[in-house]
């Protein structure tokens, strides 16, 4: 596939986010700040005083990728809309610390989260046609979120969108862009999707079942997609899966949980090669059809 330099990508100067200058040394810092640093975060539902989620740590540089896997229900989503500042209502973190670009979202008023969300961290979920628009155009959507996150005139705005639906592989992104969502497949909406979730150059994108709902060949080309704006963007992600060949295929580190607790983390291959958690060797076991060997193997060459 075409690889993607990061000002195509993100319509910015490709020298902007290059390494930076160690103090000390002098040197290209081979250590990069965390874009996002989860620590010990707790989630807790206030209608039942029960906590939900049970301690979750994790740090991203840009460019990594971190996933978290486990049963339905085990806090995967929780946890990424806490890193969001989207808790539904009656959640609450208890405890513990999420920094997203050096910022404490605990102490951010709701303007400055809403500022942050798509600037500095966007998020992909499953059911793309549910987060957009019907009656309106797609392309446009996604210059609306330009307009208003980067605030662009209207007609650079188009242009960018033009350029976003090419940058996710859509074939005839002048086309897509005057397309409404009933007109597109699944795969398409979720290449659209992603397109407004980078417009307004994240650094961070959380994918949260993103390819769950698509079939086999258009969920690996997603996943390509989103190595392509890891490798080429250095966008950090948080892929979220129950699926473990999806996380073989794209994490550096894994986390497993299970009813709120993680039970094991760690690089990927460690985890998935050495798992130490029984649930864990459960999941892997249940996974043996979809290859994971094949994704390991491709990981490591
Ligand atoms: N909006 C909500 N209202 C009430 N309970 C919720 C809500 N969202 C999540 N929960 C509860 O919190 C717990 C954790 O849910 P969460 O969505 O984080 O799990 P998950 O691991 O993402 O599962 P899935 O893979 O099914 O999305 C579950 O018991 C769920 O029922």
């Amino acid at each position: 596939m075409t690889t993607l330099a990061k000002s195509t990508l993100t319509g910015t100067d490709p020298t902007e986010t290059g390494p930076t200058e160690s103090p000390e040394t002098g040197a290209a810092a081979t250590t990069a700040e965390p874009v996002l640093a989860v620590r010990d975060v707790r989630i807790r539902s206030q209608v039942d005083d029960r906590e939900i989620v049970k301690g979750v740590s994790f740090e991203l540089t840009p460019g990594k990728v971190v996933g978290i896997v486990g049963e339905s229900g085990s806090g995967k989503t929780l946890t990424c809309r806490a890193v969001l500042g989207i808790l539904p209502p009656h959640f609450e973190v208890s405890a513990g610390t999420i920094h997203v670009a050096g910022e404490d979202v605990a102490t951010l008023e709701p303007r400055q989260l809403t500022a942050m969300r798509g600037s500095t961290i966007s998020a992909v979920f499953q059911d793309p046609a549910s987060y957009l628009n019907p009656s309106i155009q797609v392309g446009p959507q996604i210059a609306e979120v330009i307009r208003v996150k980067k605030g662009a005139k209207r007609r650079e705005a188009r242009r960018r969108a033009v350029e976003l639906l090419a940058a996710v592989h859509l074939r005839d992104p002048e086309l897509v862009y005057t397309q409404y969502t009933y007109e597109l497949s699944g795969g398409m909406l979720q290449r659209v999707l992603i397109a407004a979730a980078i417009a307004a150059d994240p650094r961070v994108l959380i994918a949260d079942e993103a390819t769950t709902a698509l079939d086999v060949t258009v969920q690996a080309e997603i996943l390509d997609l989103l190595a392509d704006l890891r490798d080429n963007a250095g966008l950090a992600l948080v892929v979220v899966s129950h699926d473990l060949a999806v996380v073989a295929q794209l994490c550096d580190e894994v986390l497993v949980m299970r009813e709120g607790e993680v039970v094991e983390q760690g690089p990927t291959e460690q985890v998935l090669y050495h798992p130490r958690h029984d649930y864990t060797r459960l999941l892997i076991s249940e996974h043996e059809q979809y290859g994971l060997e094949k994704f390991l193997t491709r990981e490591q060459s």
